[in-house]
Order: C-alpha cells, then sequence, then structure tokens
C-alpha cells in the first residue's frame, strides 16, 4: 500500500555505480577504503605521499606502515602521483587527516574531471576557522559536490573483511525520487556495498560532520574517565550526555538530531568510547592514569582527531554560543593542563537540568544543596 504524501520506490531510476574511485590518502582508513571499493569491484586508485608504502601495496598487497601483517584484495593501483591517481576518476573518497584538508584539496584540485563528487572521510572541524570540513572542501572545490562517509569503522576490521556499516552523506531531497537515485550518496553506496561493507545513505551532511568531529573528543573523555578510575555507569553516562552535546551543535548549525542517533554519531560514539582500539580513547586513557602526552603510543606520532580538534569544537561552540560541557573539560584538561578528576567532579555537580535541553528547569545540585547544609 502506498499511504497519501509517500512515493513508491522507482525502480525505473536505477542508480548506477562509480566506474573508477580514487582513494586520496594512504593511511590506515584510506588504504580500508579502497579495499572497500574494491571487493565491491570498482576500478580502484589510492594515492599516498610516501613512496615505500605505494611500493609495498602494489607489490606485497600489504600497507605496513599503517596496516600491518592485513592482506589487500588484488588490483589497487596505488601512486604518488595525484594526476594519474585522479585520471579518469568518477568518484573521490578523501581521507587523510582533517588538518591537512586544505593543503589537499588545492592538489588535487587542477586533476579532478568535470563535476567529480567528493566524500569527505576524515573526521574534524578545521581549525582557526572552525569551518565544517565540507565547507573548506567547497571553498576550493567549487562546482564539485561535496559529502562524507562516516561511522564506526575502524580500519583494521574494515581492512580484514568484517562487516561494516556507515553512512554516506550528500545534500539531496528524499521527496525527488529522480534526485534520490542520481544523488552521490546513493551512486556511492552501490559503488562501495558488499557482502563485507554496508552504507546506507542520507541528506544531512551537517549531522553526519558535527556527529564524527564531536565523537572523538567524547572518545578522550570516555578513556580518561577510564585512566582515573571511574567506573562503567560513569562512562556510560558521558557517552550519552555525549551524545546530547552533538544534538546541541547539530541543532544550531542546520543539522537534525535523529542524525545523531545513526550510525555516524550513536554507532561510532558506541564504538570508540567502549574499545582501546580507538586511538582517542586510548590516549585518553593514557592521560587518565597520569602518563605524559609525549610518552603516550610509546612516543610514536599517531592521528588523534578528537586533541586538536577540542580546541575546534570549542572555538565553534563559543562562536554558536552554546555549553558543550564535555568537550569543555577535554579542552582544558589536554590544553589549559585542568586535572581529570577535578575537571569531571565539576561537570557532576552542575545544577540539575532537563534531560532534553531548553527545558525550563535549573535547580542546585544535591551535592551542592548537602555542602551548604552541612555548613
Ligand atoms: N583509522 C581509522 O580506524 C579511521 C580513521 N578515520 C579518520 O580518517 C582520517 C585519517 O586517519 P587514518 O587513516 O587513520 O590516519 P593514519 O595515521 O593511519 O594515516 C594518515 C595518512 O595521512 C597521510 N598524511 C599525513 N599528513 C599528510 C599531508 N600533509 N599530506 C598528505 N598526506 C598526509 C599520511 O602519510 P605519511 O604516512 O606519509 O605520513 C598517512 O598516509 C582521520 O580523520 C581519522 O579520524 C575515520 C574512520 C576510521
Ligand atoms: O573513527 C574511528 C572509528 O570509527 C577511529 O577512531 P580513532 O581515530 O579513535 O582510532
Amino acid at each position: 500500500m502506498i499511504y497519501p504524501g509517500t512515493q513508491a520506490n522507482d525502480f525505473s531510476a536505477s542508480p548506477v555505480p562509480y566506474t573508477k574511485v580514487c582513494v586520496i590518502g594512504a593511511g590506515a582508513w584510506g588504504t580500508a577504503l579502497a579495499s572497500v571499493a574494491r571487493r565491491a569491484g570498482r576500478e580502484t586508485a589510492l594515492w599516498g605521499r610516501d613512496q615505500a608504502t605505494v611500493e609495498a601495496i602494489n607489490t606485497r598487497r600489504e600497507n605496513p606502515k599503517y596496516l600491518p601483517g592485513i592482506g589487500l584484495p588484488h588490483g589497487i593501483c596505488a601512486t604518488t602521483d595525484m594526476a594519474e591517481a585522479l585520471d579518469g576518476a568518477d568518484a573521490v573518497l578523501l581521507v587523510t587527516p582533517s588538518r591537512t584538508l586544505r593543503d589537499i584539496c588545492v592538489q588535487m584540485q587542477p586533476h579532478l574531471g568535470k563535476n567529480v563528487p567528493i566524500a569527505l572521510c576524515a573526521k574534524g572541524i578545521e581549525a582557526g576557522s572552525g569551518y565544517l570540513l565540507s565547507e573548506v572542501a567547497a571553498q576550493i572545490l567549487d562546482g564539485h559536490q561535496i559529502g562524507a562517509l562516516s561511522g564506526p569503522t575502524f580500519a583494521t576490521e574494515t581492512a580484514m573483511g568484517h562487516l561494516t556499516a556507515a553512512t554516506v552523506a550528500f545534500q539531496f531531497s528524499y521527496s525527488d525520487r529522480l534526485d534520490t537515485a542520481s544523488s552521490p550518496a546513493t551512486r556511492l553506496a552501490l559503488s562501495l556495498g558488499s557482502e563485507f561493507f554496508r552504507p546506507y545513505i542520507t541528506d544531512d551532511l551537517v549531522g553526519v560532520e558535527v556527529s564524527g568531529a564531536i565523537k572523538n573528543v567524547i572518545a578522550i573523555a570516555c578513556g580518561m574517565i577510564t585512566g582515573a578510575g571511574y567506573a562503567e555507569n560513569t562512562r556510560a553516562a558521558l557517552i550519552v550526555r555525549g551524545m546530547d552535546e552533538m544534538k546541541t551543535l547539530a541543532d544550531v548549525l542546520g543539522g537534525r538530531r535523529e542524525t545523531v542517533t545513526g550510525l555516524a554519531g550513536a554507532g561510532d560514539l558506541i564504538l570508540t568510547c567502549s574499545s582501546q582500539t580507538s586511538r582517542n580513547m586510548s590516549l585518553g586513557v593514557q592521560l587518565g592514569k597520569g602518563i605524559a602526552r609525549e610518552n603516550c603510543f610509546e612516543g610514536r606520532p599517531v592521528v588523534v582527531e578528537g586533541e586538536v580538534n577540542s580546541i575546534s569544537v570549542m572555538d565553534l561552540a563559543r562562536r554558536m554560543n552554546i555549553k558543550l560541557p564535555i568537550c569543555e573539560s577535554v579542552f582544558r584538561i589536554l590544553h589549559q593542563g585542568a586535572d581529570v578528576r577535578e575537571t569531571f567532579a565539576d561537570v557532576w555537580s552542575q545544577p540539575i537540568e532537563g534531560e532534553r535541553r531548553g527545558l525550563a528547569i535549573s535547580i542546585d545540585h544535591p551535592v551542592a544543596i548537602a555542602a551548604e547544609a552541612i555548613q
């Protein structure tokens, strides 16, 4: 039955998969996504700046630097030549860390085919400007549709072929079935989907990007309280209140709260706030135990997006005049030398408020009332 105001799927307007997917960035996630594209049957190019890594991928089907010991599928063409990688590509996945995005877009721009869509796979907000990554890319790559791919996706697991789901977000209209079929979200989902990888689609790019940027900061917070000896109840509370911070930022930037409850928000929080495979959670645990930053990860440089993004998220929150207490705590501990236990105790004793923000409830916390009564 078709209900009034709804439309049946129009299978006559079938989406067409892309022919050649180019992945920019041969780190852990870029290499895993190249495997996803290849396993889905796409012609797949992988651009990396490190000659030794590129050679190892082409000759040994392994990325020894970022995914040691994990076999890659046949047929990924890795190269250090940006022009060669992008030649003939009709879809691009951009997978270098968020701080490199502006530079990489500038490098890509002369070699991109007309109208080729770009899905951003890094998680973050630009430092200094407070722009979403899609805003940065749109400033440089005029004429290209910009979207995102995000979700609960540890690169090692995806590369090994463990079942993984993610969200592909490009702006389009759900109400127009032709638009839906031709949207890059639909076409990219079709291009990457396989028995190992299940993409979902959405038009809420802002909700997906905000979720990805904040979840890394919340994962650091969960690591910090775990390392400092708090229990599971506390971590669960932080995950859910962290999700509220995502909803609040998504709301003011024009995203949808419901997106935050999906794979890119709740899904990624559940994954990265529960496992020390997450670099963000792992950094938090080490800091919570009192290990100095320079000694975390045994001194190896490791991309921890939440570390720098705690600064950009707070800059954006101040500009939008909203409060994000957990993100602010992480910022104060990481960048202002605040103490882990004192900072989270402070969050815990804030005035009691409605679980959904905006409700007109604000009463002193019982801890504060009890302290006053004793005096
Ligand atoms: N790893 C994961 O499980 C997931 C990661 N992500 C996101 O993907 C993004 C990339 O992370 P990930 O792949 O894990 O990072 P890695 O640390 O594994 O790899 C980073 C890659 O970026 C390259 N790189 C660094 N700086 C530059 C630069 N200035 N110009 C060009 N290339 C550069 C590195 O090259 P080189 O080796 O030469 O330094 C390396 O290939 C992050 O935003 C992360 O949050 C998202 C989902 C899952
Ligand atoms: O984003 C990720 C999984 O979805 C990877 O998380 P980390 O960067 O914390 O390792």
